[in-house]
């Protein structure tokens, strides 16, 4: 087998490249292994959320994609460029870290807490990363915040502060916020498990009205089952950090092949 961090490939090439690939990928804490030579590849414009125990490595994988951890072994590649082969010895070179500011810029992410600006307004919220970051003028930002908020529906709030937003609303500007910075992915970390049963459905047509837009390519986690049979086009299993089983939702959730999926899958039922 090859060794990935020894020669990994430099690209990957050709009309159907996945747009995220983890390929061989592990990951270690101290003696606690979380990664355990993880594959996993999501097409572009693909739905895929990540469903398994706790621990089992889901929300580690969100965030080896945002480059806050360091692989061990293996190579994460978005869009075909690797990232995390230019690494050297724990410490990034300066062309490495370049290389990962602009991959980072492909990648958006909502988190269950939402993480907006208390201090700035919906449309603030939303206009402040494409003005500093990608450094657009305030003028064309505020017009990319407006035609965003106005997909999520939060263009009548544009000048509220999230403290007067409701968690779905507060949901909605983050994921304006995320698409601001016109990521080819977007990740979801639980985005609909701090909201009432009720709002997660104005959240789902949301994110799924992304896909038909903007042909965004989508990695979720998630421990709601419906939220996840509702939205994505295949569910991953997870136990000890690897792929125990993954498949369509209707097939997984309704006739899961693995002994560890069943018993999963019944423990949430019987939890609900
Ligand atoms: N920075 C860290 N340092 C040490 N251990 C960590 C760190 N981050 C995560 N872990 C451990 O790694 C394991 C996997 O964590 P991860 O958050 O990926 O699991 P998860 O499947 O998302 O769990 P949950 O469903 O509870 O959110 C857990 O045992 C966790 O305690």
């Amino acid at each position: 087998m090859t060794d990935m961090n020894q020669n990994p490939p430099l690209e990957l090439t050709g009309p159907d490249r996945p747009m995220i690939s983890f390929a061989g990928v592990s990951k270690c804490y101290g003696d606690l292994q979380v990664l355990d030579g993880l594959d996993l590849d999501v097409a572009e414009g693909e739905m895929v959320t990540i469903i398994g125990p706790s621990g089992s490595g889901k929300t580690t994988v969100l965030r080896m994609l945002m480059t806050l951890e360091r692989v061990d072994r293996g190579v994460i590649y978005v869009d075909g460029n690797p990232l995390t082969h230019m690494a050297k010895g724990g410490e990034l070179v300066p062309a490495a870290r370049r290389h990962l500011r602009r991959e980072r810029a492909n990648i958006g992410m909502c988190f269950q807490h939402f993480n907006l600006f208390p201090h700035m307004t919906a449309l603030e919220n939303c206009t402040e990363g494409p003005i500093h970051v990608l450094g657009l003028s305030r003028d064309e930002a505020i017009a990319r915040a407006e035609e965003l908020l106005t997909m999520v529906g939060m263009i009548d709030k544009r000048d509220e502060y999230p403290a007067r937003l409701s968690g779905g609303q507060k949901q909605r500007v983050a994921i304006a916020r995320a698409l601001a910075m016109r990521p080819k992915v977007m990740l979801f970390d639980e985005v609909t498990s701090a909201l009432d049963p009720e709002v997660t459905g104005e959240v789902t047509q949301v994110i799924r009205q992304l896909v038909s837009k903007h042909n965004l390519t989508m990695l979720m986690v998630t421990h709601q089952m419906g939220f996840a049979r509702d939205i994505s086009d295949r569910i991953c299993f997870f136990e000890n950090g690897r792929i125990e089983e993954q498949g369509p939702p209707e097939e997984l959730l309704a006739n899961p092949q693995s002994e560890r999926t069943k018993q999963f899958l019944s423990a949430v039922n019987e939890a609900i």
